[in-house]
């Protein structure tokens, strides 16, 4: 599947136009993550459909869901923007920021300059770079170039070695773990359990996918992640806030001042 999206991405890059700056506020979602509003932080995900569910949402609103999202307490929003396979769209990403005070992170496949250059016209205060679509050396440059242009990164790993891979050429500042195998699509939380456990402490770590149930959020945190990264459960949720709320079994949003 994974090979399917890059090549899909290559065809886009050759035909890519970039749109004009968004004037937007940027926030910072490594200090989101931190700064976290429960015991863990909440990285909720605007998400129309996916490969391995179809629609997921057939009356979606990306603003409503990402008001709503805030509302709940979620310490920042992921929005898909690919099209072909997820049913996004980068002018969704620019339409929330107007309307939203928290980061935004670009849940896409990047894997040029250019596609950064967009990222950064769209107004996205972070991007997900993923281990695995570009040889590391090139996805260290994508990061720095992220990094100097005012993008936050966090960068994505599916397996053990590719962790290994990653922290034996660089270090990043925010790793997720993404629960889902990219082959069969089945989620399970022992990824992040296990990888858990070598992500460095300088890192912010971010469990990815999966994350249906409080007791999955749980599971995750024991494992030592700060932050989750949840999509469909939200979505499929009666309303953001209800499942923000269902998802931390009650948990309040502490004052953060
Ligand atoms: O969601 C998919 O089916 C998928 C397939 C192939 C590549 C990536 C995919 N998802 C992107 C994501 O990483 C998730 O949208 C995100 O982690 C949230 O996951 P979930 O809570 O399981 O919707």
């Amino acid at each position: 599947m994974l090979e399917q999206i890059i090549a899909t991405k290559k065809e886009e890059i050759s035909t890519l136009v970039l749109p004009e700056q968004a004037v937007v506020t940027n926030y910072s979602l490594y200090k989101a993550l931190k700064n976290k509003n429960r015991s863990v932080g909440l990285i909720a995900e605007v998400k129309k459909a996916s490969p391995s569910k179809g629609v997921i949402e057939p009356n979606f609103d990306p603003i409503k869901t990402a008001i709503g999202y805030e509302k709940g307490g979620a310490d920042a929003i992921s929005v898909l923007t690919d099209i072909q396979y997820f049913q996004g769209s980068r002018d969704y990403i620019t339409e929330i920021k107007k309307h939203v005070s928290i980061p935004v992170m670009r849940k896409d496949f990047i894997i040029s300059k250019a596609q950064i250059d967009e990222t950064v016209r769209i107004g996205a205060d972070a991007m997900l770079l993923i281990v695995g679509t570009v040889p590391i050396r090139e996805l260290k440059e994508l990061y720095e170039y992220a990094y100097q242009n005012g993008l936050e990164c966090l960068v994505e790993v599916h397996a053990k070695e590719e962790l290994e891979e990653l922290l034996d050429v660089f270090t990043p500042k925010m790793i997720g773990i993404n629960n889902r195998n990219l082959k069969t699509f089945k989620t399970s939380l022992e990824q992040t359990k296990e990888m858990g456990e070598i992500v460095p402490k300088e890192s912010l770590f971010v469990s990815e996918s999966g994350i249906l149930t409080s007791e999955d959020v749980q599971t995750v945190l024991r494992a030592g992640a700060n932050g989750i990264l949840v999509g469909e459960s939200l979505m499929r949720a009666a309303s953001p806030e209800i499942g923000i709320q269902t998802l931390f079994g009650g948990e309040k949003v502490e004052a953060n001042t």
